[in-house]
């Protein structure tokens, strides 16, 4: 049976078309200007279903959706949608587990590498003809190997990151988590530990915590100002996670070496963002899971739960 499916992402184009020869699709690359958001508005007062991403769905868009029976989001991360609301309506949310692990840990690290040798610094003083000026101590980083990684939320992410730490780098590893995990501390050979000892003793903290009101804010200047010489902060979680004023602020003076940021307060991140002046910060787009496989992964998950409520199955990754 044909039903009305809108989509706001950019899926492959196979994809696309699988969707369109089944169901009437209605498909948006970005809701990118007013024309778009209005005529998106027009097509979920018919949609059954919905596919996509970054699309705020509050109570007006909900009930100006009447037919709507599943929202598959693309994306693991389900903290921007109203879950209340959404089961109230019983509208089924799906999101996309596991498949884009391993992409977004990869990223974890390479914002880690990145931040501990200095990379985009270096690789700006090469492209702005400053070669030699690189190559004394005022240019050094730090180590890598060996050093102490210390995950914030030990989930599927975070134990990525840790086997890359763990195995990868012969690093000693610690990590904070709401559930007790001793499983993960035998896997790991690591320490379950307080946010406290973690942010004390880590040279290397990777934060992978999930984003609810229990974690919104939970790294704050209380906690940066007490970590190690030289350490460097990676987050690939959420912007809200982190108090993104006192990170800056801890970034400006020196009390935190480094930062690695794929995920900010507010994205895209403001053009007069007092992170961009700062040399001791990498700064990329929320591109965690941005490979052409890993993307392809979540799209086909996305449409497989889309596909599976509307034909009264159970969806595979339900929230
Ligand atoms: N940068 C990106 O592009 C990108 C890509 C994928 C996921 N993410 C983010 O990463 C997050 C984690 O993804 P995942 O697949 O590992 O999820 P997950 O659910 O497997 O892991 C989250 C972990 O956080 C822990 N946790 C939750 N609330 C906590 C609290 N209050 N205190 C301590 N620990 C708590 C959970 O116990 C769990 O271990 C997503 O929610 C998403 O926001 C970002
Ligand atoms: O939550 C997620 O899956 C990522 O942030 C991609 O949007």
């Amino acid at each position: 049976m044909q039903h009305n499916i809108v989509v706001v992402h950019e899926l492959y184009p196979e994809l696309l078309a699988t969707l369109q020869a089944e169901h009437h699709v209605t498909h948006f690359q970005r809701l990118g200007n007013d024309a778009d958001r209005a005529a998106f508005r027009d097509a979920m007062a018919e949609a059954d279903a919905f596919i996509g991403s970054n699309v705020k769905f509050d109570k007006a868009l909900l009930d100006a959706s009447p037919r709507l029976k599943v929202i598959a989001s693309v994306s693991v991360g389900v903290d921007a949608y109203p879950l209340e609301e959404i089961q109230s309506r019983n509208i089924v949310l799906t999101n996309t587990p596991e498949v884009l692990t391993d992409a977004t840990a990869d990223t974890g690290f390479l914002l880690l590498m990145m931040a501990a040798r200095r990379a985009g610094e270096m690789e700006r003083k090469v492209r702005g003809g400053q070669w030699q000026a690189s190559l004394g101590r005022t240019d050094f980083g730090v180590d890598i190997t060996g050093k102490t990684l210390g995950i914030v939320g030990m989930g599927r992410i975070g134990q990525a990151v840790a086997q890359r730490g763990h195995h990868g780098f012969n690093m000693p590893v610690m990590f904070y988590n709401r559930s007790e995990r001793p499983e993960l501390e035998e896997a790991f050979d690591a320490r379950q530990v307080s946010l406290e000892t973690l942010f004390s003793e880590s040279d290397f903290i990777v934060v992978t915590v999930a984003l609810s009101e229990a974690t919104r804010g939970l790294v704050d200047r209380n906690l940066l100002a007490a970590t190690r010489d030289k350490a460097i902060l990676i987050n690939i979680s959420r912007g809200q996670v982190v108090v993104e004023e006192d990170l800056t602020a801890c970034l400006q003076d020196g009390t935190l070496y480094y930062a690695g940021l794929d995920v900010y307060e507010r994205e895209p991140l403001a053009p007069d963002s007092a992170l961009l002046s700062l040399d001791n910060a990498v700064l990329l787009p929320h591109i965690g899971s941005s490979t052409f496989e890993t993307r392809n992964a979540m799209c086909d998950l996305a449409a497989d739960n889309l596909n599976r409520v509307l034909k009264g199955e159970s969806a595979l990754t339900p929230v």
